[in-house]
């Protein structure tokens, strides 16, 4: 796993917008062979989705062939809800970039057979071949989508009942009124996640730092959901400086050692392909 760190939220969103647009390009989607996506919703992806929008508008990036499927949304909360996961999705993000809609998947948190609906989610993204790219934010406990503390780490996408912690959190967008928080989301699983060909996850503000610290310092743990991550062969945590105010000081510089070494070989990459090209 790698950590990256920023100065702050914007920088952060920067570096992940950028990285996801490399990958896309690299990746060449076409009709035949999309890019599928992974999506969280939440405040902390906010600024990766503003840099996105600008890459597409400025011509640098296209949706066109990418397939996305997002981690999560309330039961029972109607689809054309302000604070519902597909307004959310359709506000900050699909509305104004070149994504067919068709390709947009979300569960449907109304869906007369909740327990049908996830396993046809389960069984469209195995369909697109699996998720290629899944970014993730974390909530204050250190859960990944709404796999609440205990979830099991190998659990697939079905219908979780919130930790009361996470209805407190997320009062903020029900005019902080807790009553009018929905108390069950269908949400993606641990396993759904883990089993993307790679993860990125948003870790942002002084009131995830306990979680960070929980999910990369200790081990692997049920009650810190993102701590599963450390069995993924390929994941990347890219926090603010704020995130880390819990970490050790010696991890804080390992990783940002890590990165200075990384950027060095990948210029001596560069230097060396030049010359090769050059001969
Ligand atoms: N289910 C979502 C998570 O996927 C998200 O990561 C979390 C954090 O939200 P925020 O980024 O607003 O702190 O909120 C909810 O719990």
């Amino acid at each position: 796993m790698r950590l990256i760190i920023r100065n702050d939220a914007a920088e952060v969103g920067e570096y992940i917008g950028n990285y996801i647009a490399k990958r896309i390009n690299t990746f060449k989607p076409t009709a035949e062979k999309p890019f599928v996506l992974g999506l969280p919703t939440g405040s902390s992806p906010i600024p990766t989705y503003k840099h996105l929008i600008g890459l597409v508008k400025a011509g640098k990036l296209s949706f066109k062939h990418v397939i996305t499927f997002n981690m999560d949304e309330y039961v029972g909360l109607p689809e054309d809800h302000p604070e519902s996961y597909h307004t959310f999705m359709f506000r900050e993000l699909f509305s104004h970039i070149d994504i067919d809609p068709a390709n947009v998947h979300i569960l449907n948190g109304n869906a007369p057979d909740l327990i049908a609906e996830c396993k046809a989610y389960e069984e469209a993204i195995t369909k697109v071949g699996g998720i290629e790219f899944f970014l993730a934010g974390i909530g204050e406990d250190g859960h990944i989508a709404f796999n609440e503390p205990g979830s099991s780490l190998v659990s697939k996408t079905r219908i979780k009942t919130l930790a009361y912690d996470t209805i407190l959190a997320n009062a903020r967008f029900f005019n902080n009124d807790i009553s009018l928080v929905p108390r069950m989301a269908l949400t993606v699983g641990v396993a759904t996640v883990l089993a993307a060909r790679e993860v990125a996850v948003v870790v942002t503000g002084q009131r995830k730092s306990l979680a960070l610290s929980k999910a990369i310092e200790e081990g692997v743990n049920h009650l810190t959901t993102l701590s599963a991550l450390q069995m993924h062969p390929w994941a990347l945590i890219v926090a603010d400086e704020d995130a880390t105010a819990e970490l050790h000081v010696k991890t804080v510089k390992y990783f940002k050692s890590i990165e200075r070494v990384q950027e060095e070989v990948e210029e001596t990459q560069a230097r060396i392909n030049g010359q090769v090209g050059g001969d």
